[in-house]
């Protein structure tokens, strides 16, 4: 698999473009828009109720239980194309994902804002893996002290990494990109508890 501007990505981030065929993401993309339960959780911000800017679900083996930035979000079960993917990446990476978020955002209005997925059910330096379908989206990455930003453009069937100390140096985020009509699903499989 090859590695594509590993030197531009701040420590612990690496790109890995065509992981999954782009006829193939884009396929997968759309069999995930029409079978997934897709949720608009409400969050709390200086008091007042807003429902986050894209929708979500939260998938799970049984025994996890995870509050996501304070919400927890119900269980789902794992639809044979995810477990077939999951199974993949574990032997990959040598590590069991018992956790996949998804997030859609349905055109370039939907953002997710900075923040790290510090939360302390991952542990110390936790594995994330992000794989992408659908439209390019830009995603951002800014160092907590020198408030340095990178950006990188998060393809379909791409995969981005986050290990090491990735989340408790850096704090990531997904843009508005009003130019973008189409939409994107973002996978990232993670080792919860
Ligand atoms: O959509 C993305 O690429 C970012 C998703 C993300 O940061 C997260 O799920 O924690
Ligand atoms: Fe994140």
């Amino acid at each position: 698999m090859s590695q594509l501007n590993k030197e531009c990505l701040p420590e612990g981030f690496a790109y890995f473009p065509n992981v999954i065929s782009f006829n193939k993401s884009l396929t997968l993309y759309d069999h995930l828009v029409d079978s997934i339960p897709w949720q608009q959780p409400q969050i709390q911000v200086y008091g007042k109720y807003h429902r986050i800017p894209r929708l979500q679900c939260f998938i799970a083996d049984r025994e996890v239980r995870y509050g996501y930035s304070g919400k927890s979000l119900d269980n789902v079960a794992w639809l044979p194309a995810l477990s077939a993917m999951r199974q993949r990446l574990q032997r990959q990476y040598a590590k069991e994902f018992n956790a996949l978020l998804l997030n859609w955002y349905r055109d370039g209005l939907d953002t997710m804002g900075w923040h790290s997925d510090d939360e302390k059910e991952l542990g110390a330096a936790p594995l994330i893996v992000s794989v992408s379908l659908g439209a390019p989206r830009m995603f951002k990455i800014r160092h907590r002290q020198t408030r340095e930003v990178t950006s990188i453009m998060l393809e379909t069937g791409s995969c981005l990494l986050m290990s090491g100390e990735s989340q408790r140096d850096y704090e990531h985020s997904l843009p508005k990109q009003t130019k973008v009509t189409q939409g994107r699903i973002n996978l990232t499989f993670r080792t919860v508890g």
